[in-house]
């Protein structure tokens, strides 16, 4: 059987990083950076107010006290956005406003709460030092300094980065266009009644969902059965808009397995068994004129789902154009044994815990681990891998955990 590293660097071998385009900024959100940016001008763009109080030549207070406050003439106000030139001198002051530039002369800035409020004249009652309250020209980021490198993923704060140097768009690797398509005769829209034989499809909602997660434009595609043409012309007809196409289902033994049946005639499609469980029958190749890239995935839910984690997440990272890293692993102690089929990693759902004044956290495997038991999974929030040659590991045994990750 197919090594599971060897699986995820065939994938990977598909793919590459999404050429840059230029989006609007809250278009960009979720994407990745494709070029380092750099401030035009520094930040803030001129010496202002950090407080609203008083703009003053700080030795006229120096000697300011309560029981003997410094008078100062006040010769105007500075809002935030004045832009006139405004001047103080010695013996005078000026009212400002938190975020107003500083007036010529003027070296600290005495806050509204160390004064009686006056605005013509104004009692200063405490001393400022040189300096005070006054946000330095540069003092965030200097004309030219990077503020992101190329690979950030735009988040919130990155936006604000973007925007707060100036920049209305940015050169970003788009989010990878997933489209999900599931098979199999038997499924149903969820909201609609089944029939004996039929369930319920979800493993359209769970990859979408999961592949948003990872950052990508998820699409969920209505299904199809199981008649390898009516496959191929859902895949066609995807094909327009996806970067990369992932199906679940028909790729197994049955008799009836149609995405396979109808993929393996192109010769650019290979379908092995991958040394893992589960996840075990696996195909990938490209499909269409452009070679888009098409992932198979086995139509049991909890396979689907861990072979995405596994198998798929990397070559979802290359195309972002960030490092095509698996997830994070962490290591755990089994909290009860635990069994695995000869010759296949195990990925099995655990919870991961922490015990107050243990030396770690402790794997608590699911009590239903078999493909189909799609709802162990909510409750896991870890895959501790049991190694190939492993069909028992006994209670306290360290493993890996993949993290799962939360929405
Ligand atoms: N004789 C053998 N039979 C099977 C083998 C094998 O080696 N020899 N492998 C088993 C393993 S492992 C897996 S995994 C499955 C994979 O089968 P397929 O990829 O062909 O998937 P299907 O047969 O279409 O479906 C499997 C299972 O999952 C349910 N399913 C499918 N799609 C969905 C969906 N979108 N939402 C919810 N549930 C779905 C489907 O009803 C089946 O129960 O094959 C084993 N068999
Ligand atoms: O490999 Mo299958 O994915 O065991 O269930």
């Amino acid at each position: 059987m197919k090594s599971v590293e060897r699986h995820i660097s065939d994938i990977l071998g598909l793919v590459r990083p999404l050429p840059p385009i230029e989006l609007d900024l809250l278009r960009a959100q979720g994407a990745v950076l494709a070029e380092d940016v750099a401030a035009p001008v520094a930040l803030p763009p001129f010496d202002n107010s950090g407080m609203d109080g008083y703009a003053v030549v700080a030795a006229d207070v120096a000697g300011a006290s309560g029981a003997a406050p410094v008078r100062l003439p006040v010769a105007g106000d500075i809002a935030a956005g004045d832009t006139g030139a405004h001047a103080v001198r010695s013996g005078y002051c000026a009212r400002i406003m938190t975020g107003a530039p500083m007036p010529a002369g003027a070296d600290a800035v005495v806050p509204v709460e160390w004064t009686d409020g006056g605005r013509a004249e104004v009692a200063v009652h405490r001393p400022a030092a040189a300096g005070n309250a006054v946000r330095r020209a540069g003092g965030d980021v200097g004309a030219g300094d990077t503020v992101l490198r190329a690979g950030a993923r735009l988040g919130a704060a990155e936006l604000g980065v973007l925007a707060s140097v100036g920049r209305r768009t940015a050169p970003v690797h788009p989010r990878p266009r997933v489209a999900v398509l599931s098979t199999g005769e038997e499924l149903v829209e969820p909201g609609k009644p089944l029939a004996p034989g039929q369930i319920w499809e979800s493993n359209g909602y769970m990859l979408t969902a999961a592949a948003i997660t990872a950052g990508c434009d998820g699409h969920r595609h209505s299904f199809v059965g199981d008649e390898p043409s009516a496959v191929l012309d859902a895949i066609d007809d995807v094909l327009m808009q996806a970067d990369i196409v992932v199906t679940t289902g028909g790729v197994s033994m049955g008799a009836y397995d149609p995405v396979k049946e109808a993929l393996a005639g192109l010769g650019t499609v290979r379908f092995e068994q991958v040394a893992m469980q589960p996840g075990k029958p696996q195909g990938f190749g490209t499909v269409g004129e452009d070679a888009t890239p098409i992932i198979t995935l086995p139509g049991n839910p909890v396979s689907a789902f861990v072979s995405f984690y596994v198998l798929l997440l990397p070559a979802l990272r290359r195309m972002q154009g960030v490092a095509p890293d698996p997830l994070p692993t962490v290591s755990a102690r089994l909290s009860a044994p635990v069994s695995s089929p000869p010759g296949r990693r195990s990925y099995l759902r655990v919870r991961l815990e922490e015990a107050p004044g243990a030396d770690g956290p402790t794997a608590v495997p699911a009590s239903r681990q078999a493909s189909h038991q799609l709802s162990a999974l909510a409750d896991a929030d870890g895959l501790a891998m049991v190694p190939e040659d492993a069909e028992t590991l006994p209670e306290g045994t360290e493993v890996a955990v993949l993290r799962l990750p939360r929405p």
